[in-house]
């Protein structure tokens, strides 16, 4: 099973050889504005899945949320070490 810190380093290594067809690509060349967007709108479907939705569904609205929190990472150059520092 993946776990974040392996998404983390995929999406990086996606960053660098930039494949054909790959999302994280398409939305880190749409920018900071662009991934923001994403985040807020993630988010909110994290909290309508808590409230009207099943566990599962929420379960996987938060995965998305997480991955657009991590493509952000990488487009600040931002590392999960950076993030643990402040836990
Ligand atoms: N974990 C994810 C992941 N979670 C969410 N998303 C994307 O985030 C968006 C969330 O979709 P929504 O359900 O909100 O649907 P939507 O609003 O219709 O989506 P859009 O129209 O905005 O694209 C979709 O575009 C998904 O493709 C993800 N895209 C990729 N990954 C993983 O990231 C890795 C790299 O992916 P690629 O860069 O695409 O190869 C792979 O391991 C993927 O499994």
């Amino acid at each position: 099973m993946k776990t974040f810190d392996d998404l983390f380093a995929e999406l990086a290594e996606k960053a660098t050889s930039r494949p054909e067809g790959s999302g994280t690509v398409r939305e880190l060349d749409a920018g900071v504005h662009a991934i923001g967007k994403k985040i807020v709108e993630e988010a909110a479907e994290v909290w309508m899945a808590a409230e009207y939705q099943s566990d599962q569904e929420t379960a996987e609205e938060i995965s998305q949320l997480i991955y657009h929190l991590q493509v952000l990472m990488v487009a600040k150059g931002l590392t999960p070490v950076d993030v643990y520092r402040h836990l």
